[in-house]
């Protein structure tokens, strides 16, 4: 069971809420599945193995160095690798598919399966190439930098198809039959691979987590861990699985290019202790500097980039951020400097108070057609260009017949981008969300766009009873685009009742989506539900290339 968690981004006893016995067992399969051709023969000696090969009915001890050979990704990036003449899994951290790693067992998990860490590559998959940023093996943000973007994107289609198959019990062959009639469509790739992210959240540290060095020690064939932590102030990226130690970066491969100038002046400038500033620390509570946000927006007249910094400060004093101030705002794309000071011992960047310290206080983009204007703290998809692809195949999917006599409910609408782009052909389009901010932001994201047949209601559609529902007419399309955990029980339960004729569900976790599109469709026997949906198509998009993440478009037509 202990797999599943490994799989899905949920673990432990949320993952036991979240998902039946029947369907944990099932992710179980899916993390053993070997979609992976072998690698190539070896062209060069590998070392001398460090144990005698495993035999069947193998069961690793701690801190045993293994050989492995990575069979394909697990959800949240692992590689799920396994021993020669061996079934067990052991997932591990940096290990691509194809690749064979010598490797430590780190941890044993219920006896179910195990983790590893990597120590390094014995043999690289035939698709590896040199990832482009130096830091690209120990940032966490971008786990597969040096697999071949196709095979990035091969084994994100074959995750999404495993956990269609094993977890939401469609048929595979009628998944995949061929075109036009597949359900599960070719996946949609990125054109930018790199610079596409319009938003980065580095955080200030007091300890700085340097690269992992191995030393080999020859005698044992075996290898070790020399240093993990290094000394120093940093900015950065929290270094995979720690809260308390961030990898120092300079350079940011997945932001805009104006972004990456604002990184680097704040790195120039505010470690100089003439002028005192000092980040904040997350065990003491004590000094200023948190976060540092930039996001990268566009001048809807001009089509100009504009740049909004974002602060996130323990504290409001302001005359301290002012020599930063002063040197950022001489890069032309900034255009907004935003100070959210939070008082909380907590680590999140919105803050309690919010202050401009230069410029505007939000920035725009456009995405199909529309303009949003974006605040600090407001949700907006972060592949600006992806997701004005992702918003045009969810309008092909809803069908609309755009005469305009069509009502949409977009469930989990955030800031109302998807309702939005598809009001001008509905007859009217209701949002729901819990945050209050993006039912603001969604209002006035109608009002910016001259939209008035658009109602944006705030309420948590995990609470929802039997009044939701009345305050609307009945849907004819229904869009859900729940976060991570997917649709609660009492959602799946009223769609199976109001039985809208199409229902477009986006997803960004394969997991959860294959669970719920299973209830949709084949019922929840535990609660006696019947199902009362036809899948007809799911369509994987990538929007992040070099992580784990896969966005799908499901479209469920009433049997
Ligand atoms: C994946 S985002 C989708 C946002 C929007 N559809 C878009 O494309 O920008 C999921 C949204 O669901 C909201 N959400 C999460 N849990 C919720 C709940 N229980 N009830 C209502 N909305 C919820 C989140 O705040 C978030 O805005």
């Amino acid at each position: 069971m202990a797999a599943a968690a490994a799989l899905s981004p949920l673990s432990g006893a949320l993952l036991r809420r979240r998902f039946p016995l029947h369907h944990r067992r099932r992710l179980l399969a899916v993390v053993a599945v070997s979609p992976e051709a072998p690698a190539p023969t070896p062209t060069s000696p590998l070392p001398p193995p460090p144990s005698s090969p495993p035999r069947k009915g193998y069961f690793p001890k701690r801190n045993e160095i293994l050989e492995l050979t990575c069979d394909g990704l697990a959800f949240k990036g692992k590689g799920v690798c396994k021993v020669d003449g061996s079934n067990f899994v052991l997932l591990c951290d940096g290990a691509l598919p194809g690749e064979r790693i010598l490797a430590r067992v780190s941890r044993i998990r219920r006896g179910a399966f195990a983790e590893a860490t990597k120590l390094r590559t014995l043999e690289p998959h035939h698709d590896a190439v040199d990832a482009p940023c130096p830091l690209a093996a120990d940032c966490g943000g971008c786990k597969t930098q040096s697999l071949t973007y196709a095979a990035q994107i091969r084994h994100k289609y074959l995750q999404v198809r495993e956990l269609l198959v094993n977890f939401g019990k469609f048929d595979p062959v009628e998944l995949e039959s061929s075109e036009p009639d597949s359900i599960l469509k070719p996946i949609v790739p990125c054109d930018e691979i790199f610079r596409y992210r319009n938003k980065m959240e580095f955080s200030f540290g007091t300890k700085r987590w340097v690269q992992r060095e191995w030393k080999e020690e020859k005698d044992e064939g075996a290898v070790k861990e020399e240093k993990i932590e290094g000394g120093g102030y940093s900015l950065g990226l929290h270094a995979p699985g720690f809260f308390d130690k961030v990898l120092h970066v300079e350079k940011c491969l997945l932001q805009s290019e104006p972004a990456d100038k604002v990184l680097e002046v704040v790195q120039e400038t505010w470690m100089d202790p003439a002028l005192g500033l000092t980040p904040y620390d997350v065990h003491k509570h004590v000094g200023f500097l948190k976060h540092l946000m930039i996001r990268t927006g566009r001048n809807v007249s001009s089509g100009a980039s504009e740049v909004m910094v974002n602060f996130v400060t323990s504290l409001y004093k302001p005359e301290l951020l002012e020599p930063l101030v002063k040197k950022i705002t001489k890069i032309p794309e900034v255009v907004s400097i935003m100070n959210n000071v939070n008082t909380s011992v907590g680590n999140t960047s919105v803050g309690e108070e919010e202050y401009t310290l230069y410029g505007k206080p939000t920035i725009t983009e456009m995405l199909r057609g529309l303009t949003f204007q974006i605040s600090a703290n407001s949700f907006f998809q972060t592949n600006t260009k992806q997701a004005d692809v992702l918003y045009k195949l969810i309008g092909d999917s809803a069908g609309l017949k755009g005469d305009g006599s069509e009502i949409i409910l977009d469930l989990f609408c955030g800031t109302g981008t998807i309702g939005l782009t598809l009001a001008r052909r509905a007859k009217h389009v209701y949002g729901y969300e819990v945050v209050p901010e993006a039912i603001a932001d969604a209002q006035n994201n109608a009002k910016l766009n001259g939209i008035s047949n658009a109602t944006f209601v705030q309420g948590d559609l995990n609470k929802i009873n039997e009044t939701f529902g009345k305050e609307f007419p009945k849907p004819d399309i229904i869009i859900s685009d729940p976060n991570r955990p997917g649709m609660h029980m009492k959602l799946i339960k009223w769609l199976l009742e109001v039985k809208a004729p199409r229902v477009v569900y986006v997803s960004c976790n394969p997991a959860t989506c294959a669970r719920d599109l299973d209830y949709l469709c084949h019922g929840v026997e535990d609660k006696d539900l019947k199902g009362c949906y036809k899948l007809k198509t799911v369509i994987p998009v990538d929007m992040f290339p070099h992580t784990p993440h896969i966005e799908c478009i499901c479209v469920l037509e009433l049997c």
